[in-house]
C-alpha cells in the first residue's frame, strides 16, 4: 500500500475511523491496512516511538485508556509528538472555576483519546485519523493551591525545587497553576488536542507557556529500540522497568500517603519535574567520539557501558583501566546519575526533544524537554540533580532554561474527572 494511491488511502481512512473508535481492533487493521507498527502501549516508556511488546498494530488505531489507577502519559511508550504547556487561572477564577475546567478538560481528553471528536465545536484537524496513542495528562503547580484556597491540601512534595548553581531559569517559561502534557504519534492529532484544550480553558485560565517536542516515529527502526536524543545518545536505558518489584513504589504515590490524610487525594498520582534543557549542539558536535563517550560513560553507537557488554549490561563503576584510572570517568553522566551513587534515588525519564529554530546567539535552540516522574521529588530528581550540578561532565554542553514541578493526581475512574478528589473532597 502506498500513501499516493487515493482509493486505498480513503479505505484506510475509513478503517481508521471505525477501528479508532473501537480501539482494541487495531491488530486487525495492522494486518489488513499494512501500516504495521509496534503497539503504542508497550511496557517500556522510553522505547523510541513504539512499545516493547512487539505486537503489530496500526499507528492510527493505537488507543490508550483514559481511565485507570494512574493517568495516561506516564508509563505510556514515548510518542512521536508532544506539547507541554502550563496555564494560570484567570484573575478572579478560584476553586469552582478550576473544578469546572478540570471537568471540561477531562471530558475532552477522554473523548479525543478514544478517537472521538471534541465535545464542542470540533475544529476538524484530526478528522480521518484514529487516536494515534493520544494521551493527555494533567497536573497542579504549587501556585494552584493558593489560588483555589486549597493551601492546606498542598503536599510538601510540591515545595519549590532548590536552585542549582548552573541554572539559567526563565521564570516566564517555568511553573504555572496547571500543567498539561499531550502526546500522540501523529502531529495533527496532537495539535488537535492542544487546540481543543486551549478552547476549553475559555475565560478560566490562560496559557503561561507552551513547548513542543518530538521523538522517533513508530516504525522508524527495524525493531523497538530505546530512543536517541539530539546529541545522538541512546537515552533511557537506565530507567526503572515496570517489571521491577519496586517500580510502583518509586514512581507512584502509595494509597496511604506519604504525608497527612489531607494529601490522600494524591494516591496513585506522581510528581512530574519538567526542565527545558538546551543542548549546546555546536560545541557538542565538535567533540571527538571518544570524548563524547567519556562524557556519558556509554558508547554512542549502541548505548553499552564503556566497561563493555551490551546496552543492558550494568555499568562496572569500579573497573580500572591500564592507565590506572576508572574506565567510566568519575564525572561521567551515567556514573553520577546512577541510583547506586544516589542512595537508590530513581526516576522515570520520559522526555521529548525540541527544536525551535536558531536562537539569537546563532546556535540551534534545541535540546531536551526533560520530564521525569517519581513518587517524591526529594527522593528522585532533587538529589540526583544536586549531584549532577556539582560535577557532571555533561554540564559544559547543556543549559537548564526552564523548570516546573507538578502534582499529577491518580487516574480518573469512570464518571470521575481528573483532580476530583482534590477539588471535591
Ligand atoms: C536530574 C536528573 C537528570 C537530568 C537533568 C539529566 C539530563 C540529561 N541526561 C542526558 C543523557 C543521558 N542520561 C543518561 C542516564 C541518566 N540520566 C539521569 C538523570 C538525569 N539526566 C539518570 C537517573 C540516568 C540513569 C542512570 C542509571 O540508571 O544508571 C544517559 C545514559 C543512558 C540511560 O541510562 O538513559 C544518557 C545518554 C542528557 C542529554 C541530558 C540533558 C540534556
Ligand atoms: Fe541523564
Amino acid at each position: 500500500m502506498t500513501e499516493s494511491n487515493p482509493d486505498i488511502e480513503i479505505s484506510r481512512r475509513r478503517l481508521l475511523g471505525t477501528v479508532g473508535a473501537a480501539g482494541a481492533a487495531g491488530l486487525a487493521l495492522g494486518a489488513t491496512g499494512g501500516v504495521l507498527v509496534q503497539s503504542a502501549v508497550g511496557d517500556d516508556p522510553t522505547a523510541g516511538g513504539s512499545g516493547a511488546s512487539g505486537a503489530p498494530a496500526s499507528l492510527g488505531a493505537a488507543q490508550v485508556a483514559f481511565h485507570g489507577d494512574h493517568q495516561a502519559g506516564i508509563t505510556t511508550a514515548l510518542q512521536a509528538k508532544g506539547h507541554v504547556l502550563a496555564f494560570d487561572l484567570a484573575p478572579g477564577a478560584g476553586r469552582r472555576e478550576a473544578a469546572a475546567l478540570m471537568r471540561r478538560w477531562s471530558d475532552t481528553a477522554r473523548r479525543l483519546m478514544a478517537g472521538e471528536t471534541a465535545p464542542t465545536a470540533d475544529s476538524g484537524i484530526a478528522l480521518d485519523a484514529g487516536p494515534c496513542a493520544l494521551t493527555v495528562t494533567f497536573g497542579f503547580g504549587h501556585s494552584f493551591f493558593d489560588r483555589t484556597g486549597l493551601t492546606a491540601r498542598r503536599p510538601a512534595a510540591l515545595d519549590p525545587l532548590p536552585e542549582f548553581s548552573a541554572d539559567q531559569i526563565d521564570p516566564r517559561r517555568s511553573n504555572g497553576d496547571l500543567w498539561v502534557q499531550i502526546g500522540a504519534d501523529d502531529g495533527l492529532v496532537a495539535f488537535h488536542a492542544l487546540r481543543a484544550l486551549q478552547k476549553d480553558a475559555g475565560d478560566a485560565a490562560r496559557v503561561r507557556w507552551q513547548m513542543n517536542g518530538f521523538n522517533r516515529s513508530p516504525g522508524a527502526t527495524a525493531k523497538p529500540m530505546t530512543a536517541r536524543n539530539l546529541m545522538g545518545q541512546v537515552d533511557g536505558t537506565g530507567n526503572p522497568k515496570q517489571t521491577d518489584p519496586d517500580f510502583a513504589k518509586r514512581i507512584f504515590v502509595p494509597d496511604a500517603g506519604p504525608g497527612p490524610a489531607e494529601h490522600a487525594w494524591m494516591a496513585g498520582g506522581s510528581y512530574a519535574v519538567v526542565r527545558r534543557i538546551r543542548m549546546l549542539l555546536d560545541d557538542w558536535d565538535k567533540q571527538p567520539l571518544d570524548k563524547q563517550e567519556q562524557v556519558i560513560g556509554r558508547r554512542k553507537a549502541d548505548g553499552a557501558p564503556l566497561t563493555g557488554g551490551t546496552e543492558t549490561t550494568p555499568l562496572d563503576l569500579d573497573r580500572v583501566g591500564s592507565d590506572g584510572k576508572v574506565v567510566i570517568p568519575s564525572n561521567a553522566h551515567a556514573r553520577i546519575s546512577a541510583p547506586a551513587q544516589n542512595g537508590g534515588a530513581a526516576m522515570l525519564r520520559r522526555p521529548f526533544s525540541y527544536h525551535d529554530g536558531i536562537g539569537p546567539d546563532g546556535a540551534p535552540d534545541a535540546g531536551l524537554l526533560f520530564i521525569c516522574w517519581q513518587a517524591d521529588p526529594l527522593r528522585g530528581f532533587v538529589p540526583v540533580q544536586r549531584k549532577l550540578d556539582r560535577g557532571d561532565a555533561l554540564s559544559e554542553f547543556i543549559r537548564h532554561e526552564a523548570s516546573g514541578l507538578y502534582a499529577v493526581p491518580g487516574g480518573p475512574q469512570p464518571g470521575e474527572y481528573v483532580g476530583a478528589r482534590l477539588l471535591e473532597g
